[in-house]
């Protein structure tokens, strides 16, 4: 998500910098250090004592599940992959390391919206049913040539993220805010007559019926992404420093 770095550091965004970046390579990556004058390290003891204060992981559910034990006990963090969690018994082994460290997990809403009520009307009263409708333009879903739209998947989020793990983290986001991993629903459509990432979230409960449609522009600097995933990173690392919590 290339935007936060620019913004954040340029533009002067959430009131931080980003100083430390945590990569693989890290000769691909000197254009950053010169840039906008981050350190990049490769050892993640090394990146976690560094001068930071917060992790924003933004690499893969893969990455995620195996640096997240670690980074929380050194500190908060927030991640975008959120898919990482559908593995229930690292979930749990997180919850317990965070509470142990003291440290917070912060779950931004991506690519959809909506999760606030879905969370107070779960938490509070009762919620009957979450379904998640995603249509995604065919070549990102699928190497099959179509000309016309094709439910590629249906069933749980929980078969959803483990069949498309860099398509589909926001119905784990949904999933954790409501229902769960089994009983919130996926609907995945390939779509080759569109160039948005369309989030249709369904949601029936006592509070009655809410449904929320988001029409995500590509991000012009990675367009297999969302703008609006983007947006929702940096707006959690915003709202981290204001003293008006709005939701
Ligand atoms: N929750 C949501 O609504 C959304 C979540 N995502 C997820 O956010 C994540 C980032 O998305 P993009 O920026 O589009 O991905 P990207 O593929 O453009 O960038 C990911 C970066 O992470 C690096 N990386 C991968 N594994 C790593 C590791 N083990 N250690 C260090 N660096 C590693 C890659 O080299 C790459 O530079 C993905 O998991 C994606 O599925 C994306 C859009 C919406
Ligand atoms: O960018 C999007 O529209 C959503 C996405 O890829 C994800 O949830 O993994």
């Amino acid at each position: 998500m290339g935007v936060s770095i620019t913004e954040i550091n340029q533009n002067n965004h959430a009131q931080m910098q980003i100083m430390s970046v945590y990569v693989r390579n890290k000769e691909k990556y000197e254009w950053l250090e010169t840039e906008f004058g981050v350190k990049l390290y490769t050892e993640l003891e090394s990146f976690l004592t560094s001068n930071i204060d917060i992790v924003v992981e933004a690499a893969t559910v893969e990455a995620a599940q195996n640096l997240l034990p670690t980074i929380i006990k050194h500190m908060d963090i927030v991640l975008i992959s959120i898919g990482a969690l559908v593995d229930e018994s690292l979930l749990q082994r997180v919850i317990e390391l965070a509470e142990a460290h003291q440290h917070n997990i912060h779950l931004p809403s991506g690519a959809i919206g909506g999760l606030d009520l879905l969370q107070n009307a779960h938490s509070l009263a009762t919620v009957q049913t979450v379904a998640l409708t995603t249509r995604k333009p065919a070549h990102s879903l699928t190497n099959e040539k179509l000309n016309k739209e094709k439910v590629i998947f249906k069933g749980t989020a929980q078969e959803a993220i483990k069949q498309f793990p860099k398509n589909i983290n926001v119905s784990i986001a949904l999933s954790l805010a409501g229902l769960g991993i089994k009983q919130t629903t996926v609907r995945l459509i390939a779509d080759p007559d569109i160039d948005k990432n369309i989030h249709q979230v369904d949601v029936v409960g006592d509070f009655g019926e809410a449904s929320f449609v988001v029409k995500n522009n590509p991000l012009p600097s990675n367009p297999k992404t969302s703008y609006s995933a983007a947006l929702s990173l940096l707006g959690t690392l915003e709202r981290l420093v204001q003293r008006i919590k709005i939701g």
